[in-house]
């Protein structure tokens, strides 16, 4: 056994130059640890997952004593009655040694920041005092952390977390289902990517039962972050031994085992040192000849360079992740930053700001209403594509749905038509232009209150454009964001006048002059033909009995008349679509046979300023009128008695033909203009809107903000800003001064980091172990040689041993490094039992 007689005591400060073997690893966990150090500062450590160390085990395995061991002091409660209660976790930081030589160790909880413990029993009775705390004295379990930093110069950097050990049956103040809740605490732990997990188990125990490996195995199923632990190596039966654990025969794990060998209760109750413990594991092993040729897998030392070396590469491997994300937060933050802008002290500055704010604010004005607007929705329409679509889809389409003559019935037009023939009525044909007029005239005029309505839609779409328009960067000046506010507001309501009095004036246009020449009218002649072709063809659509009982036919119900004429008489002529519903009135029908032709007859004259035969229809309804006064003559023979005329006269009942042909071509001839009428609102609104109020918003509001708000001895109220945004910018600027030194230090990962390591895979090499990028970790192992030869593995030793194994060149300490003896590179599951 070639002892290094020179060597101190084995202690993890030995580890320092095992640890120099790899000094990759050290340029990388402490950049891990300022980050951690970064982001909780930042409050969101959370939003990280840093890589760490947890132990599970089942209870009293030796988890706790594992970690103290790594760390290389007493300081976890520990033993056969004390249990860890609550999640520790426990963040190791390598210090430097002191310039005189000397060594500082001690330790911070997070709960009482700032306070070093600098005497470690108290740190054990504080982690004490903390987990009852929280989880009261009788054996409850609580699954809030305990998180202690320990900094020493004697430890590696790595994060451990020793998690309560799992029970079966409740003691104390457990709950019913103690099992349950620590196995959901344990795998919350352990199921994140990036945890190593070390699975503790006893070597007096049956490694097929073991609880650690179990919940390992489904935590991490393939075996890529596990590292089995075998505690207890001391006290198993006497001529039986672990090696055969150790070489993963018994259950194979990829990252394989480790065996180590704590204190025993004994030793702790004898207060035997850690540094003693060491020497005595170490003398353990060396004293067991069965434990040769293991000695990358036996003793604490190595369990802490291995699990180094494979923290070194999963931190590796999180780092282009962390960096998006740090980069990612950095852009946000840094956005904030810039929104919340500089402190402007002098006249010119503020004048400047102000001014380019005010600019900025027209152009994002403009920009969302043309539609150029970077930060457009995706999920809705906004800024200008709203205006259009109250322009296209609601106005324009409301309109398209109404029908001119949807509110004026036959008598409406009748009665409009007999006022507009005056006294003279009983003599002369009536034009039907005049009530043609009054009631286009009355149909234009609901034109006005859509448009109107229309103006203000537009105007309100306006007030919400600007409200979305730079929230950002008005956010720190209220009073300026409300006199902006103001002053555009009254800038579009004053536009809003100009566009109303103008759709006021367009209305009144088209009622002022109603253009009968218009080229898309239907024309007198043209309307008295289809009106002809409707009465005709709703004559001959009538069943013969309706035809010959004329009171019940003008009494049925016009639906039942329409839908039966509808089929023949909706025919769209110019556009129009003749009303179904017209039909012959009784009268009409009386008339018609008894030969008046005057139908043929009629004429664009007839109707614009022309004559026809329409006394005998008048004559009818007026000597209707006359008659019943008439029946009454025996009772006035003396005198001829009036009768006193009603206070309101409505039409004539009496209905000819030729006032059904009236009625029928009034409605053509107001559907007809109306729908010319209705194409020019259509387009000269929107067109008045525009102008008057949107484009003219967009043209002057820089002009108006300039007038209004630019003034010298406005400029300190308007720039203003809230106590609050001073508050944020100070933090925004903190938090991005953390996030940019977080950069930075990732950034200072020497290159060399980058191309070496650039994570582990764990696929095995011909040694069984996993390989680290191309390069077998055997070798990265193998510069441990102290460790190796501390367990007397002399190189002729290993030389020996070497040959002893199946003939391959590799180290001796790895010949039986397969998990299985076979040499099988790959172990493809994790937890296959393997007898042997
Ligand atoms: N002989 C011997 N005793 C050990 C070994 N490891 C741990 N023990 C003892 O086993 C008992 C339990 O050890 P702990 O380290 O507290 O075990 P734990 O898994 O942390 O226990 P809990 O936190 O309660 O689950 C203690 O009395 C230790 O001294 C070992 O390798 N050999």
């Amino acid at each position: 056994m070639a002892e290094e007689p020179s060597s101190p005591s084995p202690s993890l400060s030995a580890q320092s130059s095992a640890s120099s073997a790899a000094p990759l690893g050290h340029s990388v966990i402490p950049i891990v640890n300022k980050l951690q150090d970064i982001f909780a500062q930042l409050g969101s450590q959370s939003t990280i997952e840093l890589p760490q160390v947890a132990v599970v085990g089942s209870q009293s395995s030796g988890k706790s004593s594992v970690l103290e061991s790594l760390v290389g002091r007493d300081f976890l409660p520990r033993g056969n009655e004390i249990c860890t209660r609550r999640p520790l976790v426990l963040q190791l930081l390598q210090t430097k040694r002191k310039p005189d030589g000397t060594e500082e160790e001690y330790g911070e909880f997070l709960h009482l920041p700032g306070k070093r413990f600098y005497d470690f029993s108290e740190i054990r009775r504080e982690i004490q005092a903390e987990t009852e705390r929280e989880a009261g004295g009788n054996k409850g379990v609580s699954d809030k952390q305990i998180r202690l930093k320990i900094f020493s110069p004697n430890v590696l950097d790595i994060t451990l977390v020793d998690l309560p050990g799992l029970t079966k049956v409740p003691v104390g103040d457990q709950p019913s289902d103690i099992e349950a809740r620590i196995r959901t605490m344990i795998m919350s732990y352990i199921k994140v990517q990036s945890c190593l997990i070390l699975a503790v188990t006893p070597a007096n125990s049956d490694l097929a039962n073991s609880d650690a490996l179990q919940m390992a195995g489904m935590a991490d199923p393939d075996g890529h972050r596990t590292i089995g632990i075998i505690t207890k190596l001391d006290i198993m039966d006497r001529g039986t031994d672990a090696r055969n654990l150790l070489l993963g025969k018994v259950i194979p794990l990829r990252l394989g085992y480790v065996g180590v060998v704590n204190r025993s209760q004994e030793d702790i109750m004898l207060n035997r040192s850690i540094k003693d413990a060491l020497v005595a594991e170490e003398n353990f092993f060396r004293s067991r000849p069965v434990y040769n040729g293991l000695a990358d897998r036996c003793g604490v030392p190595q369990l802490a360079k291995k699990l180094n070396q494979i923290l070194v590469q999963h931190i590796k491997a999180v780092l282009p992740g962390l960096k998006s994300r740090i980069s990612t937060a950095l852009v946000s933050v840094a956005k904030e930053h810039a929104s919340y802008g500089e402190l402007t002290e002098s006249k010119a500055g503020q004048g400047a700001l102000l001014l380019n704010i005010l600019s900025k604010y027209s152009d994002a004005f403009s920009s969302m209403v043309e539609g150029k607007n970077e930060e457009m929705s995706t999920s809705e329409l906004s800024g200008g594509a709203r205006i259009h679509y109250i322009f296209q889809s609601i106005f324009v389409k409301s309109l398209e749905e109404v029908d001119p003559c949807e509110d004026l019935t036959d008598d409406d037009i009748r009665t409009a038509i007999q006022n507009a023939t005056g006294p003279k009525s009983a003599l002369f044909v009536p034009e039907v232009g005049v009530p043609f007029e009054v009631l286009i005239r009355r149909q234009i005029a609901r034109l006005l209150d859509p448009s109107i309505q229309c103006a203000r839609f537009i105007y309100d779409e306006l007030m919400k454009i600007s409200h979305r328009c730079l929230v950002n960067e008005l956010q720190r000046f209220p009073v300026l964001r409300k006199r902006m506010d103001e002053v555009i507001g009254n800038f579009l309501r004053e536009g809003l006048e100009p566009s109303e009095t103008m759709i006021g004036h367009i209305i009144e246009m088209e009622m002022d002059y109603i253009n009968t020449s218009h080229p898309n009218f239907v024309g007198g002649s043209k309307a008295v033909e289809l009106a002809m072709q409707q009465i005709k063809s709703s004559r001959v659509s009538l069943p013969l009995s309706r035809q010959k009982d004329g009171i019940e036919t003008d009494k049925a119900p016009t639906s039942e008349r329409s839908v039966k004429s509808r089929g023949i008489l909706a025919r769209q002529v110019n556009g129009i679509v003749p009303d179904q519903g017209v039909r012959p009135s009784a009268d009409a029908e009386k008339v018609a046979p008894s030969g008046n032709s005057g139908g043929s007859s009629w004429g664009i004259s007839s109707i614009f300023g022309g004559s026809d035969s329409r006394t005998s229809a008048k004559e009818i309804s007026t000597n209707k009128a006359y008659n019943e006064p008439v029946h009454n003559t025996e009772l006035a023979m003396s005198m001829i008695h009036l009768r006193e005329p009603p206070t309101i006269l409505r039409p004539s009942e009496s209905h000819s033909e030729q006032e059904a042909i009236e009625i029928a071509v009034t409605k053509l001839l107001l559907r007809s203009y109306y729908d010319i009428v209705r194409k020019n609102i259509e387009d000269s609104i929107p067109k008045a809107i525009m102008h008057f109020l949107v484009n003219h918003t967009k043209r002057e509001l820089h002009n108006v903000f300039i007038k209004k708000l630019y003034r010298e001895n406005l400029f300190e109220e308007m720039l203003q800003e809230p106590d609050e945004i001073a508050m944020k910018r100070k933090r925004t600027r903190e938090t991005l001064r953390v996030l940019q030194q977080a950069f930075r230090t990732l950034d200072e990962l020497p290159l060399e980091a980058e191309t070496i390591e650039k994570g582990y895979s764990v696929g095995a090499d011909r040694t069984g172990l996993p390989r680290i990028h191309g390069l077998s970790t055997s070798s990265m192992y193998m510069t441990s040689g102290s460790s190796g030869d501390s367990f007397g593995a002399s190189p002729n030793h290993t030389k020996s041993r070497k040959s002893s194994h199946s003939g391959e060149l590799q180290p001796p300490f790895y010949a039986n490094a397969d998990s299985n003896g076979s040499g099988r590179p790959h172990i493809p599951s994790l937890y296959p039992t393997l007898d042997m």
